[in-house]
């Protein structure tokens, strides 16, 4: 269940269940609230339903149950109003081949009705903005994967919408791509003052990015909150540590003697593999190497690894984000 306070959001999602043919569960009870004016994250990995989640606020599926409202407006009864406020851009480009930028962008503002000069200013704005200017009049079969997508949101938002759904926005970029795009979602969101939805299974990238996130596995959200917040709630480090073999017999025992410790607050072992949850990784480290090698386990190979959104979807989740 998520806490609501008194500010303003502009999108509330309710218990969303939604099952495909073939009893696959994509969502199963999905709440969470996007306030006014900031950038959400929904994090997961392949298949956790974000794409789903995507698809009804943007009113291109229907749920089996539960409510979903943007901008107060219902996903379901009042689809149009819904599509009048929001833009979208997908993981599949929408970008003609046989048009230049320019050209792509002006027939999306004819699409919404726009022409006229308030159109012509409106796409130069965003060749500006998306610094496209020596492109904008070619080819867009000419662009690179980075200047397809930056198109690909330009005119996902020629219309000036409040909300913007952004899936998996960078997915196929090279990190300078990447880079440069992130620069130009958190500009939009200040600059035109976009609420965004992003989804993506980057976790670098929803740290950078959201104000708030949402993990969703399985079709739920299993944990909610700012990135700073939620690294902030792990008081601590974690200790990996890999043996040589794996001491199957041992494992209790093992997890056993080192939960005792002070300063550790959560061990896992898992095959040959010990996750501590320490309150300080390097202070803790040579007492717990010297623990270990006195229940004569050999150590393959330590890594202390400092409060991040992989440890935050660690612990939530139990498991490591797969791509
Ligand atoms: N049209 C469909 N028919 C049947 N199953 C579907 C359909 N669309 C999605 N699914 C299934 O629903 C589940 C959730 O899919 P969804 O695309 O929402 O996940 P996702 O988190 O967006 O994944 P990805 O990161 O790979 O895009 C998956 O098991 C997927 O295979």
């Amino acid at each position: 269940m998520v806490l609501k306070d008194e500010k303003k959001y502009d999108i509330e999602v309710n218990d969303l269940v939604k099952t495909y043919k073939g009893s696959i569960n994509a969502l199963a009870g999905l709440s969470f609230s996007i306030r006014s004016g900031t950038i959400y994250g929904l994090l997961g990995p392949n298949g956790a339903g974000k794409s789903t989640t995507v698809k009804i606020l943007t009113t291109l599926s229907i749920p089996d149950s539960g409510e979903a409202k943007v901008l107060g407006f219902n996903v379901i009864s009042q689809p149009d109003k819904v599509r009048s406020v929001i833009g979208c851009v997908s993981q599949r480009s929408g970008v003609c081949f046989e048009s230049t930028g320019r050209e792509n962008l002006t027939l999306q503002g004819q699409l919404h009705g726009m022409g006229g000069k308030k159109l012509n200013d409106r796409v130069d704005e965003l060749i500006n903005i998306f610094k496209l200017n020596e492109a904008a009049n070619r080819s867009t079969l000419t662009y690179s994967g980075g200047m397809l997508r930056k198109l690909d949101i330009a005119m996902g938002i020629i219309h000036n919408p409040q909300i913007l759904f952004l899936d998996e926005p960078t997915t196929g970029l090279d990190p300078e791509a990447r880079s440069a795009l992130w620069g130009l979602i958190t500009d939009l969101s200040k600059m035109e003052k976009i609420t965004i939805l992003l989804t993506s299974h980057y976790l670098d990238e929803i740290d950078r990015l959201a104000d708030c996130l949402a993990i969703i596995d399985e079709g739920k959200v299993v944990v909610e909150g700012s990135p700073k917040q939620l690294k902030e709630e792990l008081k601590g480090d974690i200790i990996k540590v890999e043996f040589q073999k794996h001491y199957s017999n041992n494992n209790a025992h093992i997890k056993n003697i080192l939960q005792e410790q002070q300063g550790v607050k959560e061990v896992e072992v898992k095959g040959r593999e010990v996750m501590l949850q320490v309150s300080n990784g390097s202070t803790i480290l040579p007492n717990i190497l010297q623990l270990i090698q006195s229940l004569s386990v050999e150590v393959l190979s330590v890594e202390v690894i400092p409060p991040s959104l992989d440890v935050v979807y660690l612990k939530y989740t139990g498991k490591s984000i797969e791509i």
